[in-house]
């Protein structure tokens, strides 16, 4: 509980209606969350303006309003302006700074930040860490799960789940932080210590339009990881030497630099990297202290974000062995290269890959094993990067010998249509179909597998949802083709 002028004081400008100052007890963006006692922060959104809302957030129990235009209510209105910066003020000193109180490890890129973070998990709690967990699938205090909606969410909500990490004890908190969160400006006040990069590729051209200034929007972490060297803990960037974006990084940020890297120079290298349907294995050379290791992750992706995981640790005072001993147990992330087995004589394999960089990564992986034809059944998001899509269904086309063009999460677009931008893309019609239907996409790919084959469903991972229009229905690649391939066994094959 704080009053009003304690948290508004923090803001250099504003305008107040009044000179009430009532105690706040909670902090809310939706109205539909307010309860007695919250501030209501308005915020202009894509899809709706939440000032229409302060009304209705006042018959909720709102006791305030903080604007960045006027709004006609009975309670003390301060106007700003700029909401969503002012949020993430407001909420750092509402919850006390709880970053300031831990470890913040975020991790950023294209490619791999949840896998990424998930090995960093692993790790430091082998290393006895109390850890939290924001991302993709979900968050984490200790052992209790949280859903989420976007893989970053909002300065509030952040501030509002590291304070009860705090609480909880945590000592690191480990995060994925994405473009859009970066440009936005939803980590606005999270006191980074440890910032790590995997890779940039193309995607969320939609949103960032060029690639470079998708590439700046990542380099706001590296920018945002503290300038003072006068604070107590060290602030490090763990870079990609081996991406060419790590460069830029490298500038943007005042922090000490730890790379790791396979073609190029780095502080903790791969080399001997062998690869097989069982797992990877390569030796590490971790500034200068060599040691095997041995992944039951497939591919030459998995080796850096287990080379990433590993300079993040070693950064934050985790032993070599430790690490080591650690990675070596992990089976995989879920969805990610998650193998399907109902006692069919082909391999499935659902993946997380909703990028060309992730699609053709996991294709050439499965090139290096397969005894048999490659099935790719594939999609693409809609209202998302339309520029994707021919590029994904090239990739599938070369990298495959039979591609099942289909439904990722078509959302408000129309499926057909997602389909026909990939069929540009396609290198060889002959070797393709299309199917809307993704439950009949994937039953047809399993129908047509002979034994040795791989049949590889790209791009909805750990979703356990579809989302068609504005419908959101149950859906889980890993049921669905298990129910398939039961089908088929049923039937004699
Ligand atoms: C484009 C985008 O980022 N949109 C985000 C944005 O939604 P919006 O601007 O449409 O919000 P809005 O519905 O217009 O609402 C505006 C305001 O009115 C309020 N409101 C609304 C209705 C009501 O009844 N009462 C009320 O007070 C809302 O709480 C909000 O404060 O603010 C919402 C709340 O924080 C986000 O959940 C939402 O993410 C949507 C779901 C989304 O799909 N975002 C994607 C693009 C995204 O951010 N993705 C990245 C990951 C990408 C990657 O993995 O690489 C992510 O971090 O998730
Ligand atoms: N280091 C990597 N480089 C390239 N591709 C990768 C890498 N790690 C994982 N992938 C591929 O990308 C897919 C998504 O991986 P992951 O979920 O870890 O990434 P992410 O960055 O969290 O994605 P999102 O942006 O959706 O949160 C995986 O299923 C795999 O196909
Ligand atoms: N974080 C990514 C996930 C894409 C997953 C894919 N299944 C889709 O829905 O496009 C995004 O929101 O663009
Ligand atoms: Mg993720």
């Amino acid at each position: 509980m704080t009053k009003l002028s304690e948290l508004v004081n923090h803001l250099f400008e504003y305008k107040k209606t009044s000179n009430q100052d009532p105690i706040i007890n909670s902090i809310e963006m939706d109205s539909r969350l307010v309860k007695n006692g919250s501030l209501f922060i308005c915020i202009e959104g894509y899809t709706v303006d939440g000032h229409n809302f302060a009304k209705e957030a006042i018959k909720n129990g709102a006791v305030a309003i903080l604007a960045e235009k006027p709004v006609d209510v009975e309670v003390p209105v301060i106007l700003v302006k700029d909401t969503k910066r002012s949020m993430a003020i407001i909420a750092n000193v509402f919850y006390d700074h709880p970053t300031t109180k831990l470890t913040l490890i975020g991790v950023t890129g294209t490619n791999g930040k949840t896998t990424t973070t998930h090995l960093i998990e692993k790790i430091l709690n082998d290393a006895k860490k109390q850890t939290g967990l924001i991302g993709t699938m979900y968050m984490k205090i200790a052992n209790e799960t949280i859903e989420t909606k976007n893989t970053t969410p909002e300065s509030l909500a952040l501030q509002q789940v590291f304070s009860k990490m705090v609480e909880k004890n945590v000592d690191t908190a480990i995060m994925e932080v994405s473009s859009h969160a970066l440009h936005l400006g939803r980590v606005r006040g999270c006191d980074f210590d440890i910032a790590v990069f995997t890779n940039l590729t193309q995607d969320h051209l939609d949103y960032h339009e060029t690639m470079e200034a998708y590439r700046n929007a990542k380099g706001l972490l590296f920018a945002q990881l503290g300038n003072s060297y006068s604070h107590q803990s060290r602030k490090i960037a763990v870079l990609n030497s081996d991406d060419q974006a790590s460069k830029e990084y490298e500038k943007m940020t005042a922090a000490q630099i730890v790379t790791y890297g396979i073609d190029q120079k780095s502080d903790i290298t791969a080399t001997n990297i062998r690869i097989t349907a069982q797992g990877t294995s390569f030796d590490v050379n971790a500034f200068g202290k060599e040691a095997p290791v041995s992944l039951k992750m497939i591919g030459k992706f998995s080796v850096y974000n287990a080379l990433a995981a590993m300079a993040t640790c070693l950064v934050d005072g985790v032993p070599l062995e430790v690490i080591i001993n650690s990675l070596e147990e992990v089976e995989g992330v879920s969805g990610r290269f998650e193998p399907v087995d109902a006692g069919q004589a082909f391999t499935v394999v659902v993946d997380y890959a909703h990028t060309p960089d992730s699609l053709e990564n996991v294709l050439q992986t499965v090139r290096e094993f397969a005894k048999g034809d490659i099935y790719v059944v594939v999609g693409c998001g809609g209202d998302r990067d339309k520029t994707k899509r021919p590029l994904m269904a090239k990739i599938a086309s070369e990298l495959g010998d039979f591609v099942v063009l289909t439904s990722d999460n078509p959302r408000s677009e129309d499926p057909k249509q997602i389909i026909l931008d990939m069929e540009k893309g396609l290198s060889d019609q002959h070797k393709s179909t299309s199917m809307i239907d993704r439950r009949e996409a994937i039953t047809y790919a399993v129908k047509q597998a002979n034994p040795n084959d791989v049949i590889v469903i790209a791009g909805k991972g750990h979703e356990t949802y579809q989302i068609i229009g504005k419908e959101t229905s149950f859906f889980d690649d890993r049921v669905v083709a298990t129910e398939a391939i039961k089908e088929l066994l049923k039937n004699g094959h």
